[in-house]
């Protein structure tokens, strides 16, 4: 029996998450959370004649605790979307503290579920779930993941354009580091199979992974960032996590987690200094089972980018650290 929850699931990731997780066989029972417009996204999908149970619910009337309690998987799109000349980091002063709430309720009502944090900026996020969860003496780093996903499907799409390859799922593009332009460092040289890439098209290609949130961001004209695209990556990713956790073996995603907590992730966080990275990550029954090296396998290009991913990243970990220690007055 599996329980996912969505919280923030009338947003507009939410919502087409929530459906894909109502219609997939792997579900029993979903639950919806969001400060609005629950029981009309739940009445809705409760209509959809697949096999998971529905319930959502508002704050009022220990909503978050009601749909927490029992739960394996929790999805977390909570929080504000950016608009054209916004950076992810812009969205810190409010999601910060939005996610560290929902996280509380998390270590007090479900603290063995697997976490899953969409909301931005979640190079700062993670680390704010970890801190929260460490606080309430809860934290277990393998169930705890931010979901970089996206940044490996639109790898996946965008060499399919120089490839030509029928079905770009079945290239495997390593994309480690964080999930904010620079700080995504695609890793093309380590796909497999293997892409011929002219060098003309390379440094276009990297930079169209990074920045590719910001393409949908333009293209939206200020009515938010992408939804669709990470619906998708969210769902692919809750579904390889909950297919481990039903014993497949030789699931393999990169996800943003603390290394020091995962096998195999001690080593990777000190040779590059930093402990929340993304690397590919073998989930099994316990979430992140082993972190896989891939660094000393990268070409003198990936280093150069790897450099500009460490420098931006550390200071957003720490910002979220700080967040939960000191938090800033009300
Ligand atoms: N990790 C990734 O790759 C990606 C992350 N994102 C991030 O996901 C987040 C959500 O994006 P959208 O769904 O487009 O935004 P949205 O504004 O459409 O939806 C957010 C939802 O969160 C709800 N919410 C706000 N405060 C809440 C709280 N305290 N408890 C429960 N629900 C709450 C809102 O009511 C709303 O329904 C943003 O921070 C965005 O930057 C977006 C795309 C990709
Ligand atoms: O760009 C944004 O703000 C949303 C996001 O994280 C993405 O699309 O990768």
């Amino acid at each position: 029996m599996v329980k996912a929850v969505v919280l923030g699931a009338s947003g507009g990731i939410g919502q087409p998450l929530s459906l894909l997780l109502k219609a997939s066989p792997l579900v029993d029972e979903l639950s919806l959370y969001d400060v609005v417009n629950t029981p009309g996204v739940t009445a809705d999908l409760s209509h959809i004649s697949s096999i998971a149970k529905i319930t959502g619910y508002l704050p009022a009337d220990d909503g978050l605790k009601k749909a927490l309690t029992g739960a394996d998987v929790v999805l977390i799109p909570a929080g504000i979307p950016r608009k054209p000349g916004m950076t992810r980091d812009d969205l810190f002063k409010i999601n910060a503290g939005i996610v560290r709430d929902l996280v509380k309720g998390i270590a007090e009502y479900s603290p063995k579920a697997f976490i899953l944090v969409i909301s931005n900026p979640v190079n700062s996020t993670v680390p704010i779930a970890a801190e929260v969860m460490m606080q309430a003496g809860k934290f277990d780093p393998k169930r705890l993941f931010g979901v970089t996903t996206l940044d490996v499907v639109r790898a996946e799409t965008f060499v399919q354009d120089i490839t030509g390859e029928n079905d770009p799922s079945k290239t495997v593009i390593p994309v480690i580091g964080g999930h904010s332009g620079e700080t995504i460092v695609p890793l093309f040289s380590l796909a497999k199979p293997a892409v011929e890439i002219p060098a003309e098209k390379l440094a276009p290609l990297i930079k169209r992974v990074q920045f590719g949130g910001d393409e949908v961001v333009e293209a939206k004209g200020g009515a938010g960032s992408a939804t669709l695209s990470m619906a998708y990556a969210g769902f692919r990713f809750a579904e390889k996590v909950i297919k481990a956790a039903n014993g497949e073996k030789g699931i393999v995603e990169p996800t943003f987690v603390y290394l020091p907590g995962v096998t195999g992730g001690d080593a990777i966080a000190k040779e590059i200094g930093i402990d929340y990275f993304s690397v590919p990550v073998e989930l099994g029954p316990s979430g992140a089972e082993k972190a896989t090296n891939i660094l000393p396998d990268v070409n003198d290009e990936e280093k150069k980018l790897l450099e500009a991913c460490k420098t931006g990243l550390k200071g957003s970990i720490e910002k979220g650290v700080e967040f939960v220690h000191n938090p800033p007055p009300k």
